[in-house]
Formats: C-alpha cells, structure tokens, sequence
C-alpha cells in the first residue's frame, strides 16, 4: 500500500500576529512552510503530499517547491479538519485509494525529524498512529481568572503532535462522521477515537514544536540552525 501526505497550510495564524500567515514567515532564508514541505520530501516513501492552502493564498503558488512533482495542492477549509477532510478528498481524486496510508502533518510544524516519521509509519495499524510528547511538567487546571482550580494528574499524559497516520479511507470516514455529529476534531486522533477506534501514540522530539506565538519563533530557528 501507498503511503501519502496531507499538509494543512491554509490558517491565517491569528495568534502569531504578523503581516502574514505564519506558514510563510522567515526562518534562516525559507518561509516556515518550505522548510516543512522540504523535510517532508526527504522522506522518499511519500508517493504524494498533498497541501491544503487558502484559495487566496498570494505566496504558495510562486515558490520553487509548489512545482515539486511530488507535491499537489488543493483548497484548505474553514477549520483545520475541513482542510484535511479537503486534502483526503483531493488525494482520492487523484488516485489514492481508500486502503492507502495518510500522514497528516501541520505546515507549522517545521522541526519534524525524518526519524520519527519513519518510527511513525513503522508503527501503522488499522487504528492509526501518532507523534506525541509525553508532559514533562505538573499540569494545572485554572478558571478564567487564572486562578488554580486543580493540578491534572500527568500520568500517561502526552501532547498529541503531527504527524498522524492512518489508513486513508478509515480517516476520511471518521472525520466525515464526526463533522457531521458535530463532534470536535483538533487533530486526525479525535476523529478516529469518535468511531471507537485506538490509535496508537509513538514518542517524538519534543523539538517537534507548533508554531503558534510569536515567542516560538526564536525557539525553531535554534532548533533548525542547530540541525544545519
Ligand atoms: N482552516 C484552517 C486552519 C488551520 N489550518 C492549518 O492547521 C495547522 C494547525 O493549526 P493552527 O496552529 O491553529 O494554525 P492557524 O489556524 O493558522 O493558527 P491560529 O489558530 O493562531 O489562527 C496549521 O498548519 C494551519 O495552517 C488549516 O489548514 N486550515
Ligand atoms: C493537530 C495539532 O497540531 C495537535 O496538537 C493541533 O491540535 C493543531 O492546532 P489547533 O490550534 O488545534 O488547530
């Protein structure tokens, strides 16, 4: 079976606060979405990778690595899970078949190591598989006022990253069914464990960071010079 990519690039990066998307600011030369779809292509198993970008997207179009033949591009969506629903819909389209496996990785993810995804396919199940990180720090719950309500026992508890796999066809029908059950999706897992499934976690680099605030950026740049 075919193993396949579908990059989530169309969010506008609210939290970042920048002059633009923050898939497409700068980091030691490339914009934080070249440097993910780079690596991603240094992974040779990846028949496709199918990238969901905003139909207005102003940059994707005129960077050298849009024209990479590997890399195909549909319309993202109005959340994350439309995005992704958008780019399995687009793969199946363009030949992919519903028993084919699918990594789903966030553009905003630029640290991602070869090393883990090949850990991550290594570990393909009909349940799925993802990258996590396992908590490292006494977890708190507060109210909105910031005042501590509780402290979250860390036991088996793990931040869930990218990528995350599945067969193609099991994804695209949980997330069909979870969309419309107005059941929440913030990642490929949640769908799958609406449809009673049990994907497996596999541990990463906690290097592996979304780029979500302004602050992270100063923290990829390390992690990807260091790496050069
Ligand atoms: N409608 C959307 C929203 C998000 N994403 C992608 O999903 C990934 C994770 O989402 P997040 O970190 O929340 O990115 P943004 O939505 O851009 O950030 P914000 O919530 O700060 O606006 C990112 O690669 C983002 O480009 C997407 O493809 N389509
Ligand atoms: C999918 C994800 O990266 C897992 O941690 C994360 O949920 C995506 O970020 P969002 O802000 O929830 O869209």
């Amino acid at each position: 079976m075919a193993l396949y990519a579908v990059v989530p690039a169309a969010g506008v990066g609210k939290r970042m606060k920048a002059d633009r998307p923050k898939q497409y600011l700068q980091v030691n030369g490339q914009s934080i979405l070249e440097h993910t779809l780079t690596r991603l292509l240094c992974f040779p198993m990846f028949e496709k990778i199918m990238i969901a970008v905003n139909h207005d997207d102003p940059f994707f179009h005129n960077m050298p690595v849009s024209k990479d033949v590997r890399i195909l591009n549909c319309d993202g969506g109005k959340e994350r899970v439309d995005s992704v629903l958008n780019g399995l819909n687009a793969l199946v389209q363009q030949g992919a078949d519903v028993s084919d496996w699918v990594m789903v990785h966030d553009v905003a993810r630029p640290c991602i190591s070869l090393n883990d995804i090949q850990r991550l396919y290594d570990a393909r199940n009909e349940h799925g598989a993802i990258i996590g990180a396992p908590v490292r720090d006494t977890m708190k719950r507060t109210d909105a006022q910031g005042n501590i309500i509780e402290t979250v026992e860390r036991e088996q508890l793990w931040h869930a990253l990218t990528p995350q796999l599945a067969p193609l066809g099991v994804l695209k029908k949980a997330i069909e069914f979870s969309l419309q059950n107005n059941l929440p999706v913030t990642d490929e897992a949640s769908a799958l464990e609406h449809v009673g499934l049990k994907p497996i976690m596999i541990a990463g680099l906690a290097s592996n960071i979304k780029v979500t605030h302004p602050d992270d950026l100063a923290m990829i740049t390390q992690f990807l010079t260091n790496e050069s």
